[in-house]
């Protein structure tokens, strides 16, 4: 559609999503990671050097692995990948860098190739980097054992180390890697993960019960949940507290199938962590070294400048822990994924502290074993791991229920409402009774301050296990059962929640939940806006009124970087950005603003104001003039919201407490400004999707 017509909107924009959906952001960091290329193309060259003269690439992406290996002087290279956009792009890629007839590319997984159908014969070298942010979640280990089994020549056994040249036995690139772990405080993780309030806007929830995130690391493999999320921990705003000293979990080489096969079978690892830092833990982080080869690796370490994410084990129990003690974790690779949790504290505490005491105790005979297990035993401790009956909501939905301001700011609109119809409307009061229609198609509505009198709330959520929730609240807090109405919206189209009621039934307030997670208008704002101001009563009000978008001109070359391919010295001088920068939004969603590396050019400017009650405020497109005051290069416009309830009461969404993200307009090409310069934003709103053009 976009090659049709390149601005149309509607293209656009779902370009967009399926774009982020194709093509995976960290393709771009990835082949922006010149040190990492390098390394890979160092470690491909030695082994080709040394004598591997065929070559597997799992998981080619662009291809770029295979290329070194063409042209370190391989005589056969093959290269697998499994996704069907990424496929195609190789295919382009090689053939445009002259390759087409050297590297043979196949769209299959690697566990589904055979030889001689897919490639002749058995290869004497497999290059991959199928890793995520824990190692094993792009199944390298599986991928591994089945390459030892059916596409790799046979390991070398120590006498043919000796005597064989290597093109008669396999090895795989990278080698090896060192998994490390360490406990962290750290609220930002915190307040996405576990409820940090026990009332949430004049709520109580302890009534609901336990109520957890979806990141679980439990003894049972339970489906619903994943074991860990990934953050890129020097970019958590707030920042981190290490409690412990790094600790090395476990090592895999990659050279060695029984070890691998093993792997998964393998009984947990229990490690004995020093504590360093009093602290509640939080979360333990665990990131990776690759081993390339002997003496060449990569690290994924929260202290390295390195562009990856580590994994984050949030930790579900309430573990207080003081320096000195030791931290007991458990790591295991069952089905495959990387498991690390915490089992229990030994704390020191309980062993006498005082200098003497410890000089006695190593200088008189062994004191009596029962005594010091039993101390050691009490010292221990463990908590009860949450039920798994409890409730999970997503990470996005604790962070909201934890964002206290949001709800203090609802409730005060809500009730300057309510106390409004109170006092203008008895007489129409009585007989239909507050009819208060809630519009939130987000996971969570607050349930309006029923104590004026009889409320009846209508919410459209969309999941049932919410509705379970919100009735369990409803009871629990005196919320009358009929005063509660649930239907199950269905994403695909709100209009089925926005249905005009019989007439007696005009709504008093319509609450919209108009900002995505990520930091994106919602998809038909507008057009839901005006839908629900024909439902509204004389005096009724809509939930937000107004959207104020605030925006300012950075500099900020990290947001290139994830954003498209800088020309070739990046990629190895292999000519690759045309083919994978097809792929670049220039829309970047789930931005940290508070934390980008960026160099702020201009003030924050208002931008654009979406009125929500009055249509006839809204216009499709505005020019804004914003001046520079540092000078340098605009690579991005970042932007944020000012979410007004009412004439007054306004919440931000670039708040540290925020629950969304902010999002960044990027460039087609950078502008070069000196301070004291005007520059000129032509800001198109249509269909809920922004798009600024710089004009000098
Ligand atoms: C320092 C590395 C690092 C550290 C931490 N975080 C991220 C990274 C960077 N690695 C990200 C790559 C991760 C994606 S894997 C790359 C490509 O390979 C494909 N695939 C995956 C498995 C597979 C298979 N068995 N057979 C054929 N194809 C396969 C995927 O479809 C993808 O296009």
């Amino acid at each position: 559609a976009l090659k049709l017509k390149p601005d149309f909107p509607e293209a656009k924009e779902n370009f967009y999503r399926v774009a982020n959906w194709l093509v995976e952001r960290w393709h771009f960091l990835m082949l922006n990671d010149n040190r990492r290329n390098r390394k890979y193309q160092l470690a491909i060259e030695r082994a080709v050097q040394d004598g591997c003269r065929s070559v597997l690439d799992i998981g080619t992406g662009t291809g770029i692995l295979g290329m070194c290996a063409q042209k370190a002087g391989a005589s056969e290279v093959y290269a697998c990948e499994l996704s069907k956009t990424m496929y195609e792009l190789a295919c382009e890629v090689v053939s445009a860098n002259g390759m087409a007839d050297t590297i043979k590319i196949l769209h299959k997984k690697s566990l589904d190739m055979e030889i001689p159908r897919d490639i002749p014969n058995r290869v004497s070298l497999v290059v991959t980097e199928t890793v995520d942010a824990g190692l094993l979640g792009e199944g390298i280990v599986e991928s591994l054992i089945h390459a030892w089994k059916h596409l790799l020549l046979p390991p070398p056994t120590s006498e043919d180390a000796r005597l064989s040249s290597p093109s008669q036995t396999g090895r795989v690139i990278p080698a090896g890697a060192t998994v490390f772990a360490m406990a962290v405080k750290c609220h930002e993780i915190r307040r996405h993960h576990r409820l940090c309030a026990s009332a949430v806007g004049g709520l109580n929830l302890a009534a609901a019960g336990p109520i957890r995130g979806p990141v679980r690391c439990s003894g049972d493999a339970d489906e619903s949940s994943e074991p860990y999320t990934t953050e890129r921990l020097s970019r958590l705003p707030g920042g981190f507290t290490a409690l412990t000293e790094p600790c090395r979990v476990m090592h895999i080489d990659f050279n060695n199938p029984q070890e691998l096969e093993g792997l998964t079978l393998k009984e947990a690892s229990q490690l004995h962590v020093p504590v360093v830092q009093d602290g509640d833990v939080d979360a333990l982080v665990v990131w990776f070294e690759l081993h390339l080869d002997q003496d060449n690796s990569i690290s994924t370490g929260p202290d390295e400048d390195t562009c990856w994410e580590q994994a984050i084990y949030p930790v579900p129990s309430h573990y207080s822990v003081k320096r000195g003690d030791e931290l007991l974790l458990e790591a295991s690779c069952r089905d495959a994924y990387l498991r690390v949790s915490c089992t229990g504290v030994m704390s020191s505490r309980l062993t006498p502290h005082s200098s003497s005491m410890d000089e006695a105790a190593s200088t008189e005979a062994p004191s009596n074993p029962e005594l010091e297990l039993c101390s050691a035993l009490a010292g221990l401790q463990t908590h009860q791991e949450i039920p798994a009956s409890s409730f999970v909501l997503e990470c996005s939905e604790i962070a909201l229920l934890n964002n206290t301001n949001y709800h203090e700011c609802f409730r005060k609109a809500m009730a300057k409402l309510f106390s409004f119809f109170g006092s203008h409307k008895p007489e129409v009061r009585q007989e239909s009774g507050k009819q208060c229609q809630i519009i939130a198609t987000a996971v969570w509505v607050r349930m309006p301050d029923v104590s004026e009198g009889p409320v009846r709330a209508y919410s459209s959520v969309e999941k049932q296990h919410h509705q379970a929730l919100l009735q369990l609240l409803a009871r629990e807090n005196g919320v009358h059962e009929d005063a509660l109405e649930f239907w199950l919206s269905h994403v695909e189209d709100d209009s089925a929640v926005l249905q005009r009621p019989d007439s007696e039934k005009l709504w008093s307030a319509i609450v919209l939940d108009c900002v995505e997670i990520c930091g994106l208008l919602r998809q038909n704002l507008m057009e839901k806006a005006s839908l629900a101001r024909c439902l509204l009563e004389e005096g009724g009000r809509i939930f937000p009124e107004r959207i104020v978008i605030h925006g300012m001109l950075v500099d900020s070359d990290a947001l290139l970087q994830e954003s498209a391919v800088q020309g070739t010295e990046p990629t190895l001088g292999f000519n690759i950005a045309p083919f994978i920068n097809q792929f670049t939004v220039p829309i970047h969603v789930f931005l940290d603003l508070s934390t980008l590396e960026c160099t702020h050019l201009s003030d924050p400017v208002q931008m654009f104001v979406l009125d929500l009650m009055t249509s006839t405020n809204n216009y499709s497109n505005r020019d804004v003039r914003v001046r520079v005051n540092t000078s340098g290069r605009v690579t991005a416009i970042p932007l944020w919201y000012h979410i007004y309830m009412d004439s007054e009461v306004c919440v931000s969404t670039f708040r540290p407490d925020s629950h969304w993200k902010q999002v960044a307009v990027i460039l087609q090409r950078p502008l070069v400004v000196n301070a004291g310069d005007w520059v000129r934003l032509s800001v198109q709103f249509h269909k809920s999707s922004i798009s600024i053009t710089a004009i000098r």
